[in-house]
This record gives C-alpha cells, sequence and structure tokens, in this order.
C-alpha cells in the first residue's frame, strides 16, 4: 500500500504558487459594451493555459489586459505577484506578448529584424546572438531567414513572430490566436514549436484560440469563455468527461445549450 501511494505522489503534477492570477476582471468599453463581466482563472508555473471561445467572447480583452496594454474598469490580473494595474512595469519585465494582427518590418530579412528585437532585450553581444540562433531555430525557416519579410508568406511570418515572442525566454508568453488565418500545415508546425518550447524551457503559456478543437492538443488546462464570463474550466479531459462530450467543441455547445 505504502509502495502504491508514493507512486501515485510521483506522477501527479505538483502545482507550486500560479504564476497567473487573474481576479473578478471587469471591461466596459466606452461606458456601454460589457466585454468582460467578473474573468477570474489561475495559471500555474510551466502551464500551457488556452482561453477559448467566439469571436466577441471578451479573450483578446482579457489578454491585452494581463499584458498592460488596456485597463480594466474592476478587478485586477497578477503576473508573478505584481499587479497590471500598480505595477506594469515590473509585469511586462516578466512577459511577452504577441497580438492577432502582429507585423514586422518587411524590409528587413527575418534575420535582421530577430537581431533588432533581441538588441533591446538581451544585455551584452553574446546574449543578443544566443537569442537570434534560437529563435532561427524555434521559426524553422532555414535559409529563408535571409529573406526580405516582404516576401514571406502567412505562415512563415507568424513563425517568425512566434520566435522573435520566444526567445527572450519570457515567463510568460501570452499569444493571442497563434494560428489564426493558418493553414492545416502551418497551424500545426506553430503549435508543435508552442508545445515543445513550453516544456522544454518551462515557460509559461497564455494562449486564447476560437478553435476549439485544436487547443485541445494544445493545453494542459483551459477556461471557456462566453460573451465576457467563464463558464468552464478544466483540463481538456476533465471537461469532456464532465459534459460526455467528444470533443471541446460540443462541450461548449452543451454549456451554451443549456443556458
Ligand atoms: N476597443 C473597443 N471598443 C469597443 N468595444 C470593443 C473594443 N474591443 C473589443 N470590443 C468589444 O468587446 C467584446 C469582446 O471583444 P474581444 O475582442 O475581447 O473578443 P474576442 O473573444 O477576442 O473575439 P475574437 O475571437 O473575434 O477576436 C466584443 O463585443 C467587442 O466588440
Amino acid at each position: 500500500m505504502i509502495v502504491y501511494i508514493l507512486k501515485v505522489q510521483a506522477v501527479l503534477p505538483i502545482h507550486s504558487d500560479p504564476l497567473v492570477v487573474v481576479e473578478g476582471l471587469e471591461k466596459i468599453y466606452s461606458g456601454k459594451i460589457h466585454a468582460l463581466k467578473g474573468i477570474s482563472f489561475k495559471v500555474y508555473p510551466g502551464e500551457i493555459f488556452g482561453l477559448i471561445g467566439p469571436n466577441g467572447a471578451g479573450k483578446t480583452t482579457t489578454l491585452r489586459i494581463i499584458a498592460t496594454i488596456l485597463s480594466p474598469t474592476r478587478g485586477d490580473a497578477l503576473v508573478d505577484g505584481f499587479s497590471v494595474s500598480k505595477n506594469p512595469g515590473e509585469v511586462r519585465k516578466r512577459i511577452s506578448y504577441l497580438p492577432e494582427e502582429a507585423g514586422a518590418y518587411k524590409y528587413l530579412t527575418g534575420y535582421e529584424f530577430l537581431e533588432f528585437i533581441a538588441g533591446f532585450f538581451a544585455e551584452n553581444i553574446e546574449d543578443r546572438n544566443n537569442m537570434v540562433r534560437e529563435a532561427v531555430k524555434i521559426s524553422g525557416l532555414g535559409d529563408k531567414i535571409h529573406d526580405k519579410i516582404k516576401t514571406y508568406s502567412k505562415g512563415m511570418l507568424r513563425r517568425l513572430l512566434i520566435a522573435k515572442t520566444l526567445m527572450i525566454k519570457p515567463k510568460l508568453a501570452i499569444l493571442d490566436e497563434p494560428t489564426s488565418g493558418l493553414d492545416v500545415i502551418n497551424a500545426m508546425r506553430v503549435r508543435k514549436i508552442i508545445k515543445s518550447y513550453s516544456r522544454e524551457y518551462n515557460v509559461t503559456v497564455l494562449l486564447s484560440s476560437h478553435n476549439m478543437l485544436e487547443v485541445e492538443f494544445l493545453c494542459d488546462r483551459v477556461a471557456i469563455i462566453h460573451e465576457g464570463r467563464i463558464i468552464a474550466e478544466g483540463s481538456p479531459v476533465e471537461l469532456k468527461t464532465k459534459y460526455e462530450a467528444s470533443n471541446l467543441e460540443e462541450v461548449f455547445m452543451k454549456i451554451v445549450g443549456e443556458e
């Protein structure tokens, strides 16, 4: 019996303090659009956590508040113990944010762009070169890294931007719709990059997606957002079991259908 308990403990994930604590977030745009109506969740170190939900649910608003780009109307979010409202500077030191519609300087090559961005974060040339080397590897662009960004396809650009976001090894990577607009092959590549990078460097990832099926492959835990509220939270397996569904889309439809 003792042996059995020890074995079980060895395989259970041991959670430390959460890296991200979101509490009662509300956002009202222009005094009338109630985009978030009290969002609360926690993300633990090393996790890939997905905010999923349909268009307009409030995913981007939540991510932008955690990335300190937008102020909440009420509530707060803490990253590594620092409040986005009271200590945004400390939060920014710990995060790397990839917006959904991010672009890059199209007249630079991919390599020059990575060097340029790494220059803001690296403490010396060696550090910068290491970051760029890492990013080239993450991007998987091979020799194309030396081509001008204006010649890149959407998938290549997204891979470059994901590499740029991850190369600084942030405590928290915030990725808004990382695979949006990509074809199946490029979306799969990006998902693999995120997963392997998070595991290798223990980078915590908070991402959003309206593609509930892809999130099952990628995320350890998810929160489903609908009309500014979290309507379900757990691992994909937990949610599918609880709602007797074969995928997260079905979970969503079952919950929303019951409302
Ligand atoms: N700057 C803004 N001004 C006014 N309303 C806004 C603004 N940004 C977002 N909204 C509204 O807030 C709500 C939530 O939008 P948000 O972009 O956070 O949703 P989302 O889940 O990210 O959607 P999508 O998947 O379409 O990107 C929507 O009703 C949207 O129209």
